[in-house]
């Protein structure tokens, strides 16, 4: 029997992903509204209290509207947006992040989809601190790069189409100047950080990618970088979609770019030392473990269908 699945937000440039990676599978029976109804709160409910799954990829007010439509105590939820990712009654969705998570989520109701921009800085940082190698109340900073997907369909037309609102004909900015962007809390709850990192994102002229990167001082760690690798190993052992130190994809030895995972959902792992200073690196995609990989992956997960059907390795 399949698990039937609604994609709310289907026409989204996560929900799209979403749905290009259950389509063929035959232990899923996906349901999208069409065009005309896609908004219509009626039609939504009933899709909603129809599935035994739903993948919120929405908005985050819409994304809020969508879990209060759901009146029964079946259909189980993961939620793509901001809306519930610190939200301790929710599961944070991602399997890797602490012991013990897959099992959490193969019974879980209600899952939240990390962000993007986290799902690296955790990777790198959460089991660092749970082993005492970063102390916990050590100021820490990150510098992220992001296609331009990144920011959805409208972020998408502002890139691709000259004209629209927003048009940029920029290649590369840094944003977030005023700080306090939303994924602070998320970051700094999950990996259990004393003080929120300093976050510096910034997005390129290229559809999809991410990198994201967390300088240490290696003085202030307990522990140096084989301790980092050795952490890594423990924590990512059992994980498909995680590579420590994996071959460098740019071909040019030493130059790591915004595409090294794009098109997969692969999580990348570096650490680069040297004279006491120590760079962690995370490659993504924003679209693939950043958002619409770990959305099925989840799904996989809670619904026992094999962690990585319908993933991109
Ligand atoms: N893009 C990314 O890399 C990542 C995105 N996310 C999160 O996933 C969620 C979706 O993002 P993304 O796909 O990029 O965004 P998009 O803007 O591309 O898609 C959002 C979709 O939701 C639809 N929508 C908006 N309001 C409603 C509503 N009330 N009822 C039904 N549908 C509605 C939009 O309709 P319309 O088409 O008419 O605009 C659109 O199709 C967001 O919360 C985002 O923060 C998380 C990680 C990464
Ligand atoms: C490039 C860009 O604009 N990115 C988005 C984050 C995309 C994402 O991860 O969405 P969530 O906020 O749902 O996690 C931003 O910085 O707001």
């Amino acid at each position: 029997m399949s698990v039937k699945v609604f994609i709310d937000g289907g026409a989204g440039t996560t929900g799209i992903e979403i749905h290009e990676r259950l389509a063929g599978r035959a232990d899923v029976d996906v349901v999208v509204l069409p065009d005309d109804r896609r908004k219509d709160a009626g039609a939504r409910a009933e899709a909603l209290n129809a599935a035994d799954a739903v993948i919120l990829c929405l908005p985050d007010d819409a994304a809020r509207e969508a879990v209060s439509l759901i009146e029964n105590t079946t259909t189980r939820v993961i939620d793509a947006s901001t809306a519930h990712r610190t939200d301790p009654t929710w599961t944070y969705g991602f399997a890797e992040v602490a012991p013990g998570r897959r099992a959490e989520l193969a019974t879980a109701t209600r899952v939240s989809n990390p962000g993007c921009y986290p799902t690296g800085f955790l990777a790198l940082v959460a089991p660092l601190v749970r082993a005492g190698i970063v102390p916990a109340d050590l100021p820490l900073s990150v510098n992220a790069t992001s296609g331009y997907s990144g920011g959805g369909k409208a972020m998408i037309a502002a890139f691709e189409q000259p004209g629209v609102a927003d048009a940029t004909e920029t290649g590369f900015r840094i944003y977030a100047l005023s700080l306090g962007h939303k994924h602070v809390p998320e970051m700094q709850t999950h990996a259990g950080l004393a003080h929120p990192p300093i976050f510096m994102p910034a997005v390129a002229r290229s559809y999809r990618g991410m990198l994201v990167e967390v300088p240490l001082h290696a003085h202030l760690l307990n522990g140096d970088v084989t301790a980092i690798r050795d952490a890594w190993a423990d924590a990512y052992r059992d994980s498909p979609l995680v590579r420590i130190d994996a071959p460098i994809d740019s071909g040019a030895g030493s130059i790591l770019t915004l595409e090294q995972c794009a098109g997969t959902d692969r999580l990348d792992l570096f650490a680069f030392a040297r004279d006491g200073q120590i760079r962690l690196v995370a490659a993504l995609d924003n679209l693939g473990k950043g958002a619409a990989g770990a959305a099925v992956q989840n799904l996989n997960l809670m619904t026992g269908l094999g962690e990585t059907a319908g993933l991109r390795l």
